[in-house]
This record gives structure tokens, C-alpha cells and sequence, in this order.
């Protein structure tokens, strides 16, 4: 069967990446996770120091993006990709409420975009990938033949979010807090001029706010399989 691009874009914390590995895992593809990589970006300001409060010194950073290197590599004990940044495995730091907070800041600086994005192009040239992110169906693979963007109400994805922090034994992030941040996210990826979040024309959309995990396992699985064939 010939191997395609899956670009799966949408609001933040809607579901995108729990799809993107569910299909790629059945079919044998390459889960490419491109907020990772803008996470990484902002993890490494963050520890280079070149936040003072949410105000970034840009120019610091424009001087460095040459000495960040970020690779993501399949950790088979959690059947999913971890992200490293410069050789260290970043995959728990670059999940926390203090890089949410800030991503969306890094994810809209050009200079950033204009390293990360020919980076995902390269990952993906062999084709068999299911990347997740904002602008994979407008930017990174406009040709891609399945696109599928993603939506779910800001309170279901605020309380999905929130659930997954507690799993993981954060006692300190609020609802409130949680919600604020994805609305937050949304409102900067929508209205940045460089590469904004928004539906390509040819997108299939989803939105899955009353649907389980499974129904929408189920719901992509069909989509895949009416392009690329059973
Ligand atoms: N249909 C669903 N029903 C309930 N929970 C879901 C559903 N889909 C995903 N989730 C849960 O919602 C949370 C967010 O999902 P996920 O990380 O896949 O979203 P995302 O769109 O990739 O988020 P982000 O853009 O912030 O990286 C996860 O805890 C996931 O298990
Ligand atoms: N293609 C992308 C992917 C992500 N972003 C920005 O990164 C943030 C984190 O992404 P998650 O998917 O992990 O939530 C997101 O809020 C965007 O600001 C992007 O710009 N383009």
C-alpha cells in the first residue's frame, strides 16, 4: 500500500496527539509530535534564563537556536516517542504547567517557526507519518493527503488536561488555571501572523467532545483507510 502524510491540527488539549499515536501505532506509521519540538524551544529559554516573568529576551534566543538540537526517539516501555533536547530526555519538563504557559510566546516568533518547520518537513519526506500540531495542514504539508483538524469544547479539553496532570501527581494546577491556559494557547496559535492555527480547506473535521477514545480510535482508522485503501 503507498505511504501517505496524516496531518492532524487543532485546539490545544482536544485529543490530537492521543489519535495520531492510536493510528499510527495500527498502521505502522511514524508519530511525528510537532508541539514537542516549540515545548523544547521553550524549555531551553527557560533554562538558559532569558525569561524575567513572561517577557523573553528574544535576542538571546535568536542567537542560540543554533545550538539547540531536538530529537524525538520511539521509548518502547511507554510505546510512545520521547522528546530529548541537546541529548537529554526533556519528555516530563516540557509537559509542565510553566512551559504551557509560555509556548505559545516561542511558537509564534518567525525565526523559530522558520527552524522548526523545514525540520518537520525533513522527518516526514519518506511519508508514512501522522504529524500533530497547528499548521501541519497549511504549512508544513500542504500536499498531505489526509488532513484532519480537531475540535472539542475549551471546558471538556480544560478538565481532560487537568485529569492527566493529577494522573501524574500534580496537586497544584486548578480547573481555573487549566482552562485559562488552553484558551490562552488558542487565542495567541489563532491570531499569530506566522503560521496561525486554522483549518485547511480540505480538512475533514472532528470534533470529538462526546466521543470516547475508541469511537475516535475507530472514526480516524476509517478516514485513513478511505484514502489510502484497506
Ligand atoms: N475522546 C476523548 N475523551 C476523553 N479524553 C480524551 C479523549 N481524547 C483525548 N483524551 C485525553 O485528553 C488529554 C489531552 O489529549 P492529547 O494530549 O491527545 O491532546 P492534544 O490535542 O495532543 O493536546 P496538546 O495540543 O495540548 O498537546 C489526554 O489526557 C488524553 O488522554
Ligand atoms: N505545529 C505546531 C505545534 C505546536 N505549536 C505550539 O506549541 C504549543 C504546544 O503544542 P502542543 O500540541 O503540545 O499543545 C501550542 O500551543 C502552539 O503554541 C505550534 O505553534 N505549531
Amino acid at each position: 500500500m503507498k505511504k501517505i502524510v496524516i496531518a492532524i491540527d487543532g485546539f490545544s488539549s482536544c485529543g490530537k496527539s492521543t489519535m495520531a499515536k492510536d493510528l499510527a501505532k495500527e498502521i505502522g506509521y511514524t508519530y511525528i509530535d510537532t508541539g514537542a519540538m516549540y515545548r523544547a524551544v521553550t524549555l531551553y529559554s527557560i533554562q538558559q534564563g532569558f525569561f524575567s516573568g513572561n517577557r523573553l529576551d528574544e535576542e538571546k534566543l535568536r542567537t542560540s537556536m543554533d545550538t539547540i538540537r531536538i530529537t524525538q526517539r520511539f521509548n518502547s516501555e511507554t510505546g510512545r516517542s520521547d522528546t530529548f533536547l541537546n541529548g537529554v530526555n526533556v519528555e516530563n519538563e516540557i509537559r509542565s504547567m510553566e512551559v504551557a504557559g509560555k509556548v505559545s510566546l516561542i511558537a509564534a516568533l518567525p525565526f523559530v517557526r522558520h527552524a522548526m518547520v523545514p525540520l518537520q518537513q525533513k522527518m516526514g519526506e519518506e511519508k508514512g507519518v501522522v504529524m500533530d500540531g497547528r499548521d501541519i495542514g497549511t504549512v508544513v504539508y500542504p500536499d498531505a493527503e489526509l488532513k484532519i483538524f480537531v475540535t472539542a469544547s475549551p471546558e471538556i479539553r480544560a478538565q481532560r488536561r487537568l485529569d492527566e496532570l493529577k494522573a501524574k501527581g500534580d496537586t497544584k494546577s486548578t480547573f481555573e488555571d487549566v482552562l485559562l491556559n488552553v484558551k490562552e494557547r488558542d487565542e495567541i496559535d489563532s491570531t499569530r501572523k506566522e503560521g496561525p492555527l486554522r483549518q485547511a480547506e480540505d480538512a475533514l473535521v472532528l470534533d470529538n467532545s462526546y466521543m470516547t477514545i475508541p469511537e475516535q480510535k475507530l472514526w480516524l482508522l476509517q478516514q485513513f483507510h478511505n484514502v489510502a485503501g484497506s
